[in-house]
């Protein structure tokens, strides 16, 4: 059996490439116990008995591959480093190369803006809310103050110009703004100003978003005229 083994190796490595060591093909080899006895050779396979079989075995493709020596990467090949991120070499206050700093941003240094003395929202008073207002509205309550729509000309919106009695023209439409006063966001002065004659700039100028037609449908009481020429 042992010889047989040699004979097989030597041969075998023999014949090999040193330089392109081939991959083997796996075999089974069956033993064969009578040819040893007949071989003369008994001692020797007595001695080998205890013998593990090699592993890998002797012409395993592990054995060929671990001939080869491995490939170590230069320095050039080697992947190089992440670059080192912005924000750990940034130092407070100073700033980077994009212009970026960890300073306080310089809208919390400055003072805050005087009021402008433009008018704005006032608080209206408990119970006149937009809502309130709505709901005023769609109560039935007479908030016109007239019993038809009529042609109304600059002379007769003239006279509905007091507080308690605020008709105003706006986009060709007359309103009683009467009822409509206390619940104002932008106050009683300012809708006092367009009280008894037309306000469509100055109500565009101040805030073209808000739908009037809308928000005083209960309140129209006619459509403005041109004066009528006396002949
Ligand atoms: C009768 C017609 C008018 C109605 C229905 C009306 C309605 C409103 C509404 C709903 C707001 C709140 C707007 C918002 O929150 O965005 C407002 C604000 C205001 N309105 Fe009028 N308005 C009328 C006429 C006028 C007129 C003629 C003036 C005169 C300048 C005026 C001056 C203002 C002002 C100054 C504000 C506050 C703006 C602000 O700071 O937000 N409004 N109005």
């Amino acid at each position: 059996m042992t010889s047989y083994l040699r004979s097989w190796l030597y041969s075998g490595t023999s014949q090999a490439e040193p330089t392109q060591p081939s991959v083997p093909t796996l075999q089974t080899i069956s033993p064969q116990a009578s040819d040893d006895e007949e071989d003369g050779e008994a001692t020797e396979t007595e001695h080998d008995a205890d013998l593990p079989p090699a592993f890998p075995a002797l012409n395993s493709a592990q054995r060929v591959q671990n001939t080869q020596s491995p490939r170590v990467l230069t320095d050039s090949q080697l992947m190089p480093p992440p670059p080192i991120p912005s924000l750990a070499v940034r130092q407070p206050g100073v700033p980077d190369t994009k212009g970026n700093s960890l300073a306080v941003p310089p809208t919390t240094t400055k003072p805050p803006p005087k009021p402008s003395k433009k008018a704005g929202k006032v608080a209206l008073a408990p119970g006149h809310s937009p809502l309130d207002w709505a709901a005023l509205k769609s109560s039935g309550a007479d908030l016109r103050g007239v019993e038809t729509l009529m042609r109304i000309p600059p002379s007769v919106l003239k006279q509905h110009n007091k507080r308690d009695d605020a008709w105003s023209a706006f986009n060709g439409k007359v309103y009683n703004m009467t009822a409509y006063i206390p619940f104002h966001p932008g106050g009683e002065k300012e809708l006092m100003r367009v009280a008894g004659r037309d306000g469509t700039k100055l109500f565009a100028s101040t805030h073209a978003w808000v739908n009037v037609d809308f928000m005083l449908d209960q309140c129209l009481v006619g459509f403005l005229i041109p004066e009528p020429t006396s002949s």
